[in-house]
């Protein structure tokens, strides 16, 4: 080892002096003397939400009651969030809306999506999908008589050559949940839609940490989960984006009533809302959307830019402690070193990681363990430090021993 430990830790306190992002650690409630490096599973408690919560339940629902559906902005918090998330996003407003879970997302957003092309058979996804992903896609293919065929998205292009003209739908995660890997969103649009098919992104481990350009890149869906790096809470509802060039001609199946064009008309039938206000369902979780909003407002003033490259760092130095304090400890990096093909976590592979992450969360560091020996560490660079990195990557050479010298 050519650099020491000390030397390493001097190292990331310059980094994180040098933070232009430092300031947003301040925005979270981290519990004292914990290292947390699974924002990328559940994000930090924000410091604005507890007294949004408050205020949302004893002002607005404890005093103002039904009237705060529309006194309060209830009724339209699921287009005015989704608009705050799609800035995120890089979706101009109007394409965005929240509500829901990702699972019922991806039902509604997969089966519109397949719709779109009603005379092709093929459904197209990632074989390493996350499961509601994988489960989903087979149910609507089920439901519609399609037929799933699971390629790597490094494949799409080849597989898009031999039957593109069938395919109507690409699934696929932006960021895989396992590994880490960045997806060349524009590359695999660019070939579905050369291809005649449409695209449903995946968000869950991209939004938030890494910038995504959504409207330029042509992406035709998408949905994710708000609980991770967007740091909402547990269960915090999700959002679709569908561009608005689709508008006019999507039909979902999940037709509720808040997604109706009238909804106090009280018809009998159905109507489609114009806009994305069709890709509303029912009644959404308004205190969990509420504290979202509040959750959001972490992100005030931050160049998304400047929190990518701050998100580099933490995970390009996490790389080089692990390059240089584990080696011969039996760990391999399955995140790809190349910056521009990794999301914000680091995963590890071990055969002991069913050992060592709990061992971890003994020290009062959490990561967290996917199947079968891949240990996650998730890089929020709103509030993580490479001091935080260093100390994860000190613990596991504590709880190794190296078998070369
Ligand atoms: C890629 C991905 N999709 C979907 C989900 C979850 O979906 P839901 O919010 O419905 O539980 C997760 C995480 O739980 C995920 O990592
Ligand atoms: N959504 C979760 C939950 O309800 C319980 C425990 C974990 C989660 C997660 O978010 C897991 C996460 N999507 C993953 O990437 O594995």
């Amino acid at each position: 080892m050519d650099v020491t430990p000390g030397e390493l830790a001097e190292r990331a306190a310059k980094l994180d002096a040098l933070n232009p992002l430092a300031h947003t650690r301040d925005r979270f409630l981290i519990p004292p003397d914990l290292v947390y490096l699974d924002g990328n599973s559940l994000g930090v408690l924000p410091a604005a939400v507890p007294a949004a919560l408050e205020d949302a339940v004893r002002r607005q629902w404890g005093r103002g009651l039904i009237s705060s559906w529309f006194d309060e902005g209830w009724w339209d918090a699921p287009l005015r969030i989704g608009d705050r998330i799609g800035a995120l996003l890089g979706a101009a407003p109007g394409q965005v809306v929240t509500g829901d879970s990702t699972s019922v997302q991806l039902f509604n957003t997969l089966t519109a999506a397949a719709r779109l092309r009603p005379d092709r058979r093929v459904l197209l996804t990632d074989p390493g999908h996350f499961p509601t992903d994988a489960y989903l896609t087979d149910s609507v293919a089920q439901l519609l008589g399609l037929e799933v065929r699971r390629v790597p998205a490094s494949q799409v292009g080849a597989a898009l050559g031999e039957y593109g003209r069938d395919v109507c739908v690409l699934s696929y995660p932006a960021v895989d949940y396992r590994t880490g890997e960045l997806w060349d969103l524009s590359a695999v649009t660019r070939a579905a839609h050369e291809a005649g098919a449409v695209t449903v992104w995946d968000l869950c481990h991209a939004a938030g940490a890494v910038p995504l350009a959504l409207d330029e890149t042509g992406v035709d869906f998408a949905v994710g989960c708000t609980y991770k790096y967007l740091s909402g809470g547990p269960g915090s509802p999700a959002y679709v984006y569908i561009a608005r060039r689709h508008h006019a001609d999507v039909r979902h199946p999940l037709t509720g009533w808040h997604g109706h064009a009238d909804p106090f008309a009280m018809q009998d039938a159905y109507t489609a809302a114009e806009g994305i206000s069709r890709a509303r369902i029912g009644c959404p979780p308004m205190l969990s959307l509420l504290a979202l909003e509040a959750a959001l407002t972490a992100f005030d003033g931050v160049d998304l830019r400047e929190l990518r490259s701050a998100g580099l760092s933490l995970t390009s130095f996490f790389i080089e402690a692990c390059d240089l304090l584990l080696a011969g400890r039996g760990f391999e990096v399955a995140t790809p070193r190349a910056a521009s093909r990794r999301g914000s976590q680091v995963a590890l592979r071990h055969r002991d990681a069913a050992r060592l992450v709990p061992e971890l969360a003994r020290r009062r560091i959490v990561g967290d363990k996917r199947e079968p020996d891949i240990l996650r560490f998730g890089f929020n660079a709103l509030y993580n430090t490479h001091a935080d990195a260093l100390a994860a990557v000190n613990a596991l050479r504590e709880l190794t021993i190296a078998v070369t010298a």
